[in-house]
């Protein structure tokens, strides 16, 4: 059974906003004086961009078929990883068939292994397997969530993450994901004002909706469980998201022994493959996990760890990434529901999250998505190419 194989790879790297979601205009809410492990140099703690949070920009992998069909993603990883790609890791796929995406994963992540592992190369990785799938989906005309073994229910659930959880409650979003403003090197002053904007918002949402704190990696574990003790003692916060740095497994496995009964402690946006996702699962760091599919291996790669995640009983919530979450979320049901990242400046509007790299990527509408928005082949989305594209190291 023959399905066209594939003829060309191409890298390209773009700016302003999409996969890289942090690469946003001045004034907008998710550069604004955010914690982050950066915080404790004054001179890089009012932005991220300051330290570079949005160096890398977007990289777009397209893989052509032989018979002209197109499978394509984004992420982020920007021009080195363009150079992973076609430098690299497009030994594996010209001359090979989309159905193949096992024995490419395998020989894309082994080949990379002396270098790689996680990271940079992990995300380029993640970028060409999602564009297999793209393309898998497309030859054989079906949406990736049925490759995947179909829908569990009817909707997608959204929370909202974003500085107005408010404003997410009115557009019928299900909870809302504040980003911490002050860590340890802002003192007891800085916990005073993180319990006090909390507080503001538990006043402003009422008591029955769902408010988290995600951390950015910002704290350590004393301050992580002052704030967490204190916010849901104040404010029912409904969990804390990864308070410390994605290396330090014993400091999540302290947290979680040390956070409130009924607090939840979730982590995994920047951890990889089912090694690393083991690791937090074994370890018994978190109570959600967070993977995000274009930064954790892919499609192929989510499947093993959501697979270990569900016999273990852990609830596995990706992180952000769009379509290509949207697809898996809802094959799911130790995935329940799903987040969006409010990519408004404000943000008191839902607009698409990778805005303005895809076309035709649904939004939720009351804080859900149906199923049948997802009914087209592949992820269901196309590449605009309006968009300034950059092909830094083409074969
Ligand atoms: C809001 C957070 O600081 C970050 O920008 C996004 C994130 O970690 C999340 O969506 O989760
Ligand atoms: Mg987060």
């Amino acid at each position: 059974m023959g399905l066209p194989k594939i003829k060309h790879v191409r890298a390209f790297t773009v700016r302003g906003g999409g996969a890289d979601y942090h690469d946003q205009g001045e004034g907008h809410w998710i550069d604004d004086h955010i914690a982050t492990p950066m915080a404790r140099y004054p001179e890089y703690r009012a932005s991220r961009q300051s330290f570079g949070i949005n160096v890398l920009g977007t990289l777009v992998v397209e893989l052509e078929a032989d018979d002209g069909t197109i499978g394509f993603a984004v992420t982020t990883g920007g021009e080195p990883a363009a150079f992973i790609v076609e430098r690299h890791l497009s030994r594996f796929l010209v001359g090979r068939s989309p159905a193949e995406y096992e024995k490419i994963w395998d020989q894309m992540y082994f080949s990379t292994q002396f270098y790689g592992r996680k990271g940079l190369v992990v995300n380029a990785i993640s970028g060409v397997d999602l564009a297999l799938w793209d393309l898998l989906g497309k030859l054989r005309g079906e949406p990736v969530y049925h490759m995947l073994g179909g829908a569990v229910r009817d909707e997608l659930q959204f929370y909202a993450t974003g500085a107005r959880p408010d404003v997410a409650k009115e557009l019928g979003f299900i909870g809302g994901k504040l980003p911490l403003h002050h860590g340890p090197a802002e003192g007891l002053e800085g916990l005073e004002k993180n319990i006090a904007l909390l507080a503001d918002m538990r006043a402003k949402c009422g008591d029955d909706f769902w408010l988290m704190y995600d951390c950015w990696m910002s704290l350590d574990i004393d301050y992580a469980t002052r704030l967490a003790h204190r916010a849901w003692d104040e404010c029912g916060l409904k969990w804390i998201e990864e308070a410390l740095s994605p290396d330090d497994y014993w400091g999540y496995a302290q947290l979680k022994k040390n956070a409130p009964p009924g607090l939840l402690v979730t982590t995994g946006e920047h951890e990889a493959t089912r090694w690393g996702f083991r690791m937090l699962m074994d370890m018994e760091c978190c109570d959600i996990i967070q993977p995000d599919v274009g930064w954790c291996g892919g499609v192929t790669e989510l499947l093993k760890i959501a697979n270990y995640a569900d016999s273990r009983g852990v609830l596995m919530i990706p992180h952000g990434s769009s379509v290509y979450s949207y697809h898996f979320v809802i094959t799911r049901h130790n995935s329940p529901f799903a987040e969006f990242l409010m990519m408004h400046p404000g943000p008191t509007e839902v607009v698409p999250m990778f805005a303005p790299q895809l076309l035709g990527e649904p939004v939720p509408v009351n804080g859900r998505i149906r199923v049948s928005e997802l009914d087209m082949p592949g992820f269901g989305v196309e590449l605009n190419r309006d968009i300034a594209l950059h092909r830094p190291y083409p074969n």
